[in-house]
């Protein structure tokens, strides 16, 4: 018998069908307490690639593999009885070919049993998310500020400053947005742009420091609860300050062991009176 919640999942169908409609809410999740606690308030939680940064230290998102996608996707599955589900194929895990993105995609989708894949890319990915969609792997794309591009890019910066910035964002819009993907992440981009984008797809855009004008939002959880603060790019938005939180709490308690006000009675196991 299946579990009653399974019905209950949002699909990436619902979410295109909530385009122009109602605000999609979205956030990252990695792990199965966050996805616990966000899933009954989100409408897509996103296995992100910046795990990497987040939660192992790395520099940039281009060294996660599709085993640690694979991890935190099962972990994050095991959290989530109502949000759609989707994770990032890593850096290295598509751009080689269709086949090899479907052959990605398949591994994730059957080891985790998400909803579907995201990857990052423009007109260059046309022809791969038509590949996937067109098997039965829904796929949302991800255009504008593409973080597994900031070897090329030489940094993480906003587009549509220039004619040749618009351009490039337009094309890939109307490309990825025209290619059969559910969504597109449009990350990084001024709100006119982001504005015409959302207005020219049949896609719903789910932003990333991109404007109110998008069909969705999308942040880092841990960036908004202030877990993660060794940057905090403009389009972040704290909510909590958790970072401190924790900080104050391991100091109570280092506080308590070294005053021995810890363990207190009520956290010891004593010597009970033999049963009668
Ligand atoms: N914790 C975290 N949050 C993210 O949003 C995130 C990651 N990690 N890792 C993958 C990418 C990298 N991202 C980033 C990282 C830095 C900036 C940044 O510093 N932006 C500057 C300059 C923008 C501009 O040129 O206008 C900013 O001030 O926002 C933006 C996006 C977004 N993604
Ligand atoms: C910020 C979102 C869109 C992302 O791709 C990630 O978390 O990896
Ligand atoms: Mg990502």
């Amino acid at each position: 018998m299946s579990k009653p919640s399974s019905q209950k999942r949002l699909t990436p169908f619902r979410i295109q069908s909530m385009k122009g409609s109602t605000p999609i809410v979205c956030l990252t999740a990695y792990t199965t307490p966050m996805a616990r606690a966000l899933d009954a308030h989100c409408d897509l939680l996103l296995v992100g690639d910046s795990v990497g940064m987040v939660l192992y230290g790395l520099p940039s998102t281009t060294s996660v593999t599709l085993d640690m996608m694979i991890a935190h996707g099962q972990a994050v599955m095991r959290g989530v009885s109502r949000a759609c589900v989707i994770v990032d194929l890593p850096f290295g895990s598509y751009q080689e070919s269709k086949e090899q993105a479907f052959r990605s995609a398949v591994r994730i989708m059957q080891e985790t049993g998400c909803d579907g894949v995201k990857l990052e890319g423009g007109e260059e990915m046309v022809e791969t998310i038509a590949f996937l969609t067109a098997r039965g792997v829904p796929v949302c794309g991800h255009i504008g500020l593409m973080p597994q591009q900031v070897h090329t890019a030489g940094g993480y910066r906003s587009l549509g400053h220039n004619e040749s910035e618009i351009a490039r964002v337009r094309r890939d819009a109307r490309a990825v947005g025209g290619s059969g993907a559910f969504a597109v992440v449009i990350e990084g981009m001024v709100e006119p742009l982001a504005r015409e984008v959302t207005a020219s797809i049949h896609a719903a855009t789910i932003g990333i420091g991109a404007s109110p004008a998008c069909d969705g939002q999308i942040l880092v959880a841990e960036d908004m609860l202030g877990v993660f603060i060794d940057f905090k790019p403009k389009f972040v938005k704290r909510y909590a300050d958790l970072a401190q939180t924790i900080e104050e709490a391991a100091s109570t308690y280092a506080d308590d062991v070294r005053n021995r006000r810890f363990p207190a009675k009520e956290h010891t196991f004593d010597l009970r009176p033999p049963p009668p």
